[in-house]
């Protein structure tokens, strides 16, 4: 959820919302939109990112996991970068799959988190 106070009248689609109102941002919601992400838009599925993100929402502007505009992440492309170092490093070494026990429930506290956790199974690659 993103937060932005207006610095002045500002006009949103049909609404006028007045300097100083707090205007919030659900990631949530838009990144599971189905008119920006079409019908299995609450699926986990990867492979919409193989094109890119502008193919997978044909073109539309919802996916902002590290915000936009002037105050976006600055930490960001070191993130991307220690995520992809970390996972190659970890895939030399290791399979691995989600347990039976796991159950999905994700739910929200500031992020998104797996509320039971994420049991998986690791096997080390001989
Ligand atoms: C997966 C990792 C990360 C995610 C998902 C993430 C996400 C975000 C998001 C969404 C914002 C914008 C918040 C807003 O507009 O209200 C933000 C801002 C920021 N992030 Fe990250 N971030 C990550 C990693 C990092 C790292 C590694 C650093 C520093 C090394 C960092 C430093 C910052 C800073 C300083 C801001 C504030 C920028 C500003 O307000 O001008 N972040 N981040």
């Amino acid at each position: 959820m993103f937060a932005r106070v207006l610095g002045e009248t500002t006009k949103l689609g049909n609404i006028t919302l007045p300097c100083g109102v707090q205007v919030n941002i659900p990631t949530l919601f838009v990144h599971r939109d189905q008119e920006i992400w079409g019908n299995n838009a609450n699926e986990f599925n990867p492979e919409r990112f193989s094109e890119g993100v502008a193919s997978s929402t044909d073109g539309k502007f919802g996916y902002f996991t590290f915000g936009f505009g002037p105050r976006v992440c600055i930490g960001q492309n070191f993130a991307m970068l220690e995520a992809k170092v970390a996972l190659a490093m970890f895939l030399q070494h290791f399979t691995f799959e989600i347990s039976p026990s796991y159950v999905h429930a994700p739910y929200l506290v500031v992020t998104l988190q797996a509320q039971y956790g994420a049991q998986v199974i690791l096997r080390k690659v001989a």
